[in-house]
């Protein structure tokens, strides 16, 4: 039996003014996959996530998700957004913000919202998975960073979904916590399809199963290895060709590439794996 698409673009275009944004895209992805998109800032990375959310619509082709039009699956997709913040002057707890995820689509205000029975239940759970049970009572704004994910991650996954998308959600997270955040969505990986775009390129050796490179057009590659081909098509190249130590620390780790000697010494291109 072949794998279950839980996403399909058909030849989708999309462009917000006169410049195409997303240009006659078609993949699929699979069940159970843990796609990283990676790209240069731009690239459409989050425009595609909101493509395959509904908060868009194509301009042209067409986007299938769990077997049906974008934007009708209510708990079944769960979403983190790019640069979630909370201000310091609003109280809201951990409890409540992770009860913010049972909100229906269309139920924008507080007032008037009733949640089921098992809301207060499906909040600890979640939040249990991501290691935050002990912090119910918080308030979001006195968590670190780090911690905050958590808490929007337990947000986005208190309906149980298949699908779980994320926005960038290591952005301004110091290398421990990224590590244990990865480790967090490999954990969810065993029970749900996870697509996170990154800047950090760090996340290919962290459980990544796919990687789909995002830059107006997208190439998919069904393993997460560095390869110069990924790199040029996530990034472009340089005269020099796209240099991956400054790509995994973003240029902040001194470093010399050595060149071979001669043509024999050289390794199979386009592999830093070796
Ligand atoms: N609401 C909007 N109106 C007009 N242009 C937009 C809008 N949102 C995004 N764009 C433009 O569309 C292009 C793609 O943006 P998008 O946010 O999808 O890129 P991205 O790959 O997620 O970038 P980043 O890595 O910087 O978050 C950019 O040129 C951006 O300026």
């Amino acid at each position: 039996m072949s794998p279950e698409k839980v996403i399909s673009f058909s030849n989708v275009s999309f462009r917000y003014g006169p410049h195409d944004v997303i240009d006659d895209v078609s993949f699929d992805i699979l069940k159970g996959d843990y796609l990283a998109v990676l790209g240069p800032n731009g690239g459409g990375k989050t425009t595609m996530l909101k493509l395959l959310l509904g908060l868009l619509t194509p301009e042209k082709g067409s986007v299938e998700v769990l077997g049906t039009v974008p934007g009708k699956h209510g708990g079944q997709i769960g979403y983190m957004p790019q640069y979630t913040s909370v201000s310091k002057s609003f109280p809201i707890t951990v409890r409540d913000a992770v009860l913010m995820g049972k909100v229906s689509p269309g139920l924008k205000g507080v007032f008037g919202i009733k949640f089921g029975k098992n809301a207060s239940s499906a909040v600890e759970k979640a939040l249990d998975r991501v290691g935050m049970l002990t912090h119910i009572n918080r308030r979001v704004s006195d968590l670190s960073g780090g911690q905050k994910q958590r808490v929007f991650i337990a947000r986005a996954i208190v309906d149980e979904p298949q699908i779980i998308l994320l926005d960038e959600p290591t952005a301004s997270i110091d290398q421990a916590g990224k590590n244990s955040l990865y480790c967090l969505l490999r954990e969810l990986n065993q029970d749900m399809t996870v697509v996170m775009v990154s800047h950090d390129i760090s996340v290919l050796g962290q459980g990544v199963k796919s990687v789909a490179c995002v830059n107006r057009k997208v190439h998919m590659h069904d393993q997460p290895k560095i390869t110069r081909e990924l790199l040029s098509e996530a990034y472009g190249e340089n005269e020099r060709g796209s240099c991956p130590i400054e790509l995994i620390t973003h240029g902040e780790l001194p470093h010399r590439v050595l060149e071979f000697h001669d043509e024999s010494d050289r390794k199979p291109e386009g592999d830093w794996h070796d």
